[in-house]
Parts: C-alpha cells; structure tokens; sequence
C-alpha cells in the first residue's frame, strides 16, 4: 500500500503520525511510505532520518495527498486538507467529530473511509488510541493549571502544594477516567487537596484503592459536582462519553460562584468541552477569561510535548497501520472489531452512532459498507 504523512499544519502542532522507526516497519512489510519534508524536523526527526527508513520525502501536502493510499495523521484534517481528499482514500488520525459539523459535512461530501484514532476500543472496552494522549494530557493539565494560577496569568496568586503554614490549593477532577488519574497524579505529587467526580464507581474504587484518603473521590451528582467546582482553585474537565459531545456539566452559573482568579482546564474541549463557557482555544493564545476564571482549553496539548507524544502515539498506531496496510482497510475491520469501532465515515455515510446523532447525518451501520 502507498501511505502518505503529512506535516501537520494545527497551530502549533509538532506532532507527526510516524516516525523513522515506524515507517521502517512498513517499508519492511513491503508497503511505500510517503513524508512531507519537514514532517518531523522541529522534533528531531529530519527528512534524511526518514530517507533512511524508507521514506520518499515530497516537497508539498498536496503530492502527500495524492501518492498515498492511506493518510496517516495526528489531528483532525484542516478544510485545506480536507479538499484534498477523494473516495479511494484511507484516512487514520483523530477527528472528533460530533462537536465539528463543517469537519463531518467534508468527510462525508469526501467519499473517503475515515477511521477516528479516538474511538478504537480494546478488548477492556478502553480506548488504546486515546489513552496516550490523555495521559499526556491529564498530566499536562495540572502544569498548565499551576500556571495559570499565577497573578501574571489572571490567576488568584496561589501555589498548589501551599507552603508549610498556608493551606495548599483545592483541584477538583471531573472524570476520572485516563486523564483523570494521571491529572490526579501530579496533583497529589505537588501537594493540591484533590477531589475526584465520576458516574462509574470502579473507576472511584479504583482510585480510592491508590490513594486512600490522600484524595476525596465523590459520585458525581450535580449537587456534588456545584460544590467540588465552586470550591476549587483549579478545575480539571476531563469527562468522556466516547465519540459523543461533551456532556456541559459545569454551567455558567457555577463558573459565576467560583473564586475570582481561579482556573478551569477543559480537557475535553476536543470533544466540544464540558462547561457551558468552554471555547477551543490554541497553544498560541491558550487562555481567556469569563467573569474572573481562567479557561483554558487548548485542543491539542499533547502538541506542546510533540516528541513524547509522538512517541507515544506511534507506540499505539503503529499494530494498526501495519494491519490496515498489510490486509487493506475492508479485511482488516472485517478481522478486527476493535479497529472498526473506529470507523466514522465511509463512501459518503457517518458510520459512528453518537456522530450521526450530533451532525445530523443518517447513521448507517458500519458492516453495510465493509463490503470488498
Ligand atoms: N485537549 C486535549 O489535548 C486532549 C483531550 N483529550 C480528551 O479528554 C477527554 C477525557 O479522555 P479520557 O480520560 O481518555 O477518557 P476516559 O473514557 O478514560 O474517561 C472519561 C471519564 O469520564 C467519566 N464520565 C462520563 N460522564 C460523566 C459524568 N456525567 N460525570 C462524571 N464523570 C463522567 C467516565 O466514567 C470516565 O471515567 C476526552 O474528551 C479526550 O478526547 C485527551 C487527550 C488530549
Ligand atoms: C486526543 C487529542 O485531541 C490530541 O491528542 O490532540
Ligand atoms: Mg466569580
């Protein structure tokens, strides 16, 4: 198969879908590998790294686009992008779609056989293509809430482990899934008073087990929820209902009785955010304010650590793009359950449930269009 990588054009994005080693591997199981000069530069990884994998570096996304067979990313296909897709196409990437009709509406008018890295499950029912991502994420939100804490940034001035003799600040965790634990983590290894709201008791179980009463885990309820938030320094959103939008659990109202200079980071603002007065916001421009809290909701975070996260990611992908390339798209969800899960669009229909349902789309059920 032809697989094409493109540099990735997101603001500020310095993430690239493979990596040296991994387009060795593919260019090893006989496939041609096609990168975009300067794919991989700001990362350490230059175009003569991927001449030595294997690679034909092209000059521009366009010839990307039009050699491969299969296009192998790390965000969501920019418009610019999108127009450059044709039926025949595979896609692989993420593309949280339910919060983004114009993205979809492209998808669909593509014709192209779109597969969301986001919504790939495991045999746990867990989100293998996600998790990396969301542990960077989730430890990156306490970094970036610190930060944002600070008077300079429009935060309340307060430190988040405290000093010996002042009160450390309050972090309440919405979710307590992957980015969760791992915002949970850092916030309990700088000393922050940690509460954690989930809806699925195993997962407080779970942490409760870990920390025991280093941390508060709550079930969440709004009545639970309106106190952990309008408490806390430092709000982490961090909810998931798979491929759907966010559900908006933090109102406006809430965000009103939080203290002034205190910080929400909305994690799941790639899935549209979970608070009524989210907005994307980009690693150029990060934050804003609405009535004193600081919001910060960045779609890409893991593209400030580009090289781990690529690392990361390609530790994940890399099983699947082998299989699709080895077996081609149909067969390998044909084979795999799993990775058909991640099937969101194809010849022109929205095949993911929850998509179809916030876009508007018909759903058409994956196996009626798997046909060779
Ligand atoms: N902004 C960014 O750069 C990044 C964003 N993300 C996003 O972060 C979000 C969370 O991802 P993961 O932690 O991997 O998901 P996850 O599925 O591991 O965890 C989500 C948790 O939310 C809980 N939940 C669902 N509805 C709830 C409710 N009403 N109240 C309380 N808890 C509820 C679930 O029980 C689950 O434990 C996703 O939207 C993901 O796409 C992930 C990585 C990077
Ligand atoms: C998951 C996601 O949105 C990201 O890694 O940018
Ligand atoms: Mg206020």
């Amino acid at each position: 198969m032809k697989i094409g990588v493109p540099r990735e054009i997101k603001n500020h994005e310095y993430r690239v879908g493979m990596t040296p080693a991994a387009v060795h591997e593919l260019c090893g199981h006989g496939h041609d590998v096609y990168v975009e000069t300067d794919a991989g530069t700001a990362i350490g990884f230059t175009d003569d790294d991927y001449r030595k994998a294997g690679a034909q570096v092209l000059e521009t996304a366009a010839e990307v686009f039009a050699a491969g067979d299969m296009i192998v990313k790390v965000k969501e296909p920019q418009a610019e992008e999108r127009a450059m897709l044709r039926p025949g196409h595979t896609l692989f990437t993420y593309l949280h779609l339910a919060p983004d009709q114009a993205q979809t509406d492209d998808l669909v008018s593509s014709g192209a056989t779109c597969i969301a890295y986001e919504t790939v499950t495991d045999h746990h029912g867990h989100l293998p293509l996600l998790a990396p991502m969301s542990e960077v994420a989730g430890r990156m939100a306490i970094q970036a809430g610190a930060h944002c804490l600070e008077k300079a940034m429009g935060g309340r001035g307060v430190l988040l482990g405290g000093v010996p003799g002042v009160s450390p600040a309050h972090v309440a965790v919405v979710g307590g899934g992957v980015v969760g634990q791992n915002a949970v983590a850092m916030a309990v290894g700088l000393g922050a008073r940690v509460t954690v709201l989930d809806r699925n008791m195993d997962v407080l179980r779970r942490l409760d087990d870990l920390y025991g009463n280093r941390i508060t885990t709550l079930f969440s309820t709004a009545q639970t929820l309106d106190q952990a938030v309008t408490e806390s320094d430092l709000v982490v959103g961090s909810v998931l209902i798979p491929g759907a939008s966010a559900p908006k659990l933090i109102s406006r109202d809430m965000i009103q009785r939080m203290p002034e200079g205190s910080v929400l980071v909305d994690v799941a603002i790639d899935q549209g955010g979970c608070a009524e007065t989210s907005k994307a916001t980009t690693h150029q421009d990060p934050t804003y304010s609405v009535d004193g809290v600081v919001h910060y909701c960045v779609a890409n975070m893991p593209g400030a650590v580009a090289r781990t996260s690529t690392l990361a990611l390609n530790n994940v992908t890399l099983p699947f793009i082998v299989a699709l390339a080895d077996k081609g798209p149909i067969e390998a969800m044909r084979a795999d359950p799993h990775l058909k899960a991640g099937l969101n669009v194809a010849d022109g229909k929205v095949t993911y449930r929850e998509v179809a349902e916030a876009t508007g789309h018909p759903y058409t059920d994956p196996d009626s269009v798997l046909i060779l």
